[in-house]
């Protein structure tokens, strides 16, 4: 059954400080390094958000321990050939991380393996990966020719390859990254753009080797992990949400806690700056693999700007929630160059704009992005998450300012990535 959940409005604005969920993108990892890696690995402020806990739950299936608390995640990992052929289907849930980084791990072990999804799952591109993956040397299946899941893997010897991505993809770039580095010889990738890069860092913090230049990245075959602690930071793609927020709140003043600021991510900052808002980048001293620091950020008055070209990659998950704050910005916005948009989670061009406009937002789709005109009053009305957890908490960050109420249609996708998003927004109303 779906919940419709009808939303609070603030008095006063929001105020107050938050730590936002450990990061989606370095979760995965960490599980996945832990599992590969010879010994323990501790990992603490993991994102404890459905997506991450379908990683635990696959590679339990692959015969790793894996023990949960509530402060830290310890995972017992026994090397390469510690993964064991899994006797049961691997549910990937509804997360495009897990399974295309899953495919290149898996495609240099000598089983056989079957991954599934759910039903957003089934329809995101798998070729992207597979077809790499059958350069090096691996056998993969699936539904429509191998494009999609169910697909079956059966991993081989690998052969290192020259590969240059066709689109900026990090979960492409990670699952050849994690193939090449048990292929023989050198793989190199080759990004059309600089995507995000937890990979490669979580490659050297586990005492692994990989190099770049300019836009190739390089790693050698027959590598092996040592287990080691990982503390993960604030994710920023979460941290966007109550950014925004405070952004477009009359009276409201909120500070972030410990959050990412890894460059290849951090694209949201930079917009949110040149759309007039004011942001304070407070940056910790302590970078225990990824550089991290605190955001205050303020009521603002924006204005509109064009975004698109190689910053594309550095905030593609934000675009829903930029959409929104380009409803409050005065003037045009235009977001280009994000077709990549159409096969995440939902088709988020056309969730946003549909979304939106039910709430009075000037707002069309292109076909590469979208265009915003501001500054519109929204107003209440029932809306759906898609089942997409960015559109549900881009529309929760709406009822905020809209002028009667907003009516949310399966909130509970919002579990995905950040399960204390309505007990922190309380929170910062409370504070008022
Ligand atoms: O590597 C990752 O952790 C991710 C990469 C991005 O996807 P693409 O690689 O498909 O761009 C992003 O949208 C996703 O949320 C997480
Ligand atoms: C696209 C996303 O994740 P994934 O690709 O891992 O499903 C996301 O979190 O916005």
């Amino acid at each position: 059954m779906q919940d419709s959940k009808r939303l609070a409005k603030p008095a006063n604005g929001l105020n107050g400080e938050i730590n936002v969920p450990g990061d989606k993108s370095i979760s995965h990892r960490a599980i996945m390094f832990g599992s590969i890696a010879e010994g323990e690995t501790k990992v603490h402020n993991f994102l404890m958000g459905d997506d991450c806990l379908s990683t635990i739950s696959c590679f339990r299936k692959l015969g790793v321990q894996i023990d949960v608390s509530d402060d830290e995640i310890i995972v017992h990992g026994k090397g390469w050939d510690g993964l064991e052929e899994p006797v049961d289907i691997l549910d990937t849930g509804n997360s495009g991380t897990t399974t295309r980084l899953i495919m290149g791990l898996l495609a240099g072990r000598p089983f056989h393996s079957v991954l599934i999804g759910d039903e957003s799952i089934a329809r995101r591109p798998m070729k992207r990966v597979a077809d790499p993956l059958k350069q090096l040397g691996t056998k993969i299946d699936g539904r429509a020719g191998g494009d999609y899941t169910p697909l079956s893997i059966r991993g081989g010897d690998l052969q290192g390859i020259r590969y240059e991505l066709p689109v900026a993809s990090a979960q492409v770039k990670s699952a050849i990254l994690l193939a090449g580095i048990q292929a023989e010889g050198v793989t190199e990738v080759i990004e059309p753009e600089r995507t995000r890069d937890h990979t490669e860092r979580m490659i050297l913090q586990f005492g692994g080797e990989v190099s770049r230049d300019g836009q190739s990245i390089k790693v050698t075959g027959g590598q092996a992990f040592k287990g080691c602690t990982v503390d993960v930071p604030g994710d920023i793609s979460s941290a966007a949400f109550f950014m925004v927020a405070a952004a477009i709140v009359p009276g409201s003043r909120v500070r972030l806690k410990q959050v990412g600021l890894n460059e290849t991510r951090t694209g949201i900052l930079s917009v949110m700056n040149k759309m007039g808002a004011s942001i304070e980048v407070i940056p910790s001293n302590d970078d225990k693999g990824e550089p991290v620091g605190d955001l205050v950020v303020e009521t603002s008055s924006l204005h509109g700007i064009e975004i698109g070209g190689d910053i594309i990659p550095t905030l593609i998950d934000e675009i829903p929630i930029i959409a929104l704050l380009a409803t409050q910005a005065e003037g045009t916005t235009v977001i280009k160059n994000a077709e990549e948009l159409k096969v995440k989670e939902t088709n988020r061009i056309d969730a946003i704009v549909e979304e939106l406009k039910k709430l009075g937002a000037d707002i069309e789709a292109t076909d590469d992005g979208m265009i915003i005109r501001g500054k519109t009053d929204l107003h209440g009305g029932e809306v759906h998450s898609w089942g997409d957890h960015r559109i549900g908490m881009t529309l929760a960050i709406a009822s905020l300012i809209t002028t009667s109420d907003v009516v949310l249609q399966n909130h509970e996708a919002i579990n995905i990535s950040y399960p204390q998003f309505f007990e922190h927004i309380d929170q910062l109303i409370a504070r008022t």
